[in-house]
């Protein structure tokens, strides 16, 4: 069963619909990635899905039911892109009562246990909300979006603003989490970071989803190129000229240097091809790399129709 269901979503904020007749689904079990440039989109698709705003058409449905129906909210946590806590709690305090309105009840041990696996130790968690820091509260944030076990954590930029070693924590919650059985749905402007967890990944773009794939078939459909390096004893003269010309035919882009070559590839598949070219000339070959385009490659590449610069 798909734990999100897109179909024909729009929202319309005047003067234009900033969502427009999208339509997605979001397998249980996966942690999908939503990337789109600033003001793309992302925090109002999500406050649709968690029906805090009302699409303009279209329906979402969550484990199959509209999005709408309490039992349904019942099994989705969030962090969203605004805060609201309560200033003059603390965090374990606060968690209690954002657990109770949910209709769950949680022990005081279950709560210390969720703020210690988002980083909020014991030594802060009888502070009060209004002296945490901007990352507190973005982990007390992540802590209420998991409190109540839900089956499904929608997280809109869980790790911006986080140190580098309160981001390493949170990722790795996220991959446990799911590892546990729970779908993730996430935003984030670290495309290393959803690179690195997501299963499939949307690329949101002039309010629709351009693109939805794993990172191998997004590289596909974007065309990206991969980069062949390999080093080499010196060409001799007359190899030179033979490989220059069968490589330069082949290829989008080559530089030579004297011990090494580097190809761009518009195809993966012409690889091998590249390979016969090299040992049928008897280069001597002392190393080769692959480098495959990265997500930050493909995503600040350009979309479909615009194909990515070698570099
Ligand atoms: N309440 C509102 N009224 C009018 N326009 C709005 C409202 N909320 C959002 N918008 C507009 O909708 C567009 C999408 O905003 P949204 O916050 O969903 O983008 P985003 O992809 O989450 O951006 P960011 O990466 O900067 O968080 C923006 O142009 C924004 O100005």
């Amino acid at each position: 069963m798909s734990a999100i269901k897109i179909e024909h979503v729009t929202k319309y904020y005047k003067p234009k619909n900033v969502i427009d007749d999208i339509s997605f689904e979001v397998k249980e079990g996966e942690i999908f990635g939503l990337l789109g440039k600033n003001g793309a989109g992302k925090s109002t698709l999500i406050n649709m899905m968690v029906d805090i705003l009302q699409p303009t058409a279209g329906q979402i449905y969550i484990f199959g039911k509209p999005s709408t129906e309490i039992e349904v909210k019942q099994r989705i946590g969030v962090l969203p892109d605004y805060e609201a806590f309560y200033d003059s709690l603390n965090p374990v305090e606060h968690l209690n009562y954002f657990a109770k309105v949910n209709g769950k009840r949680v022990t005081r041990e279950e709560i210390v246990h969720v703020l210690e696996q988002v980083g909020l130790n014991k030594g802060v968690i009888t502070r009060k909300v209004k002296k945490f820091s901007f990352g507190m509260k973005k982990k007390l944030g992540i802590a209420q979006a998991i409190i109540t076990d839900p089956d499904l954590i929608i997280f809109d930029e869980p790790t911006s603003g986080l140190d580098a070693e309160a981001v390493i924590q949170i990722q790795h919650l996220i991959r446990s989490l799911n590892a546990r059985g729970k779908t993730i749905f996430m935003t984030s402007h670290n495309l290393d970071e959803i690179e690195k967890i997501c299963t499939r990944i949307a690329i949101l773009s002039d309010s629709n989803v351009m693109n939805i794939g794993t990172l191998n078939e997004l590289r596909k459909e974007f065309h990206a190129y991969t980069t062949i390096i390999f080093k080499h004893l010196p060409y001799k003269q007359d190899q030179l000229n033979l490989v220059r010309n069968q490589i330069e035919s082949m290829s989008e882009k080559v530089i030579w240097e004297t011990e090494q070559t580097k190809v761009i590839l518009q195809n993966e598949m012409q690889i091998p091809y590249l390979l016969k070219i090299l040992v049928n000339q008897d280069i001597q070959i002392l190393r080769m790399d692959v480098i495959e385009p990265s997500l930050e490659d493909i995503f600040l590449g350009g979309f479909k129709d615009r194909q990515l610069v070698p570099v």
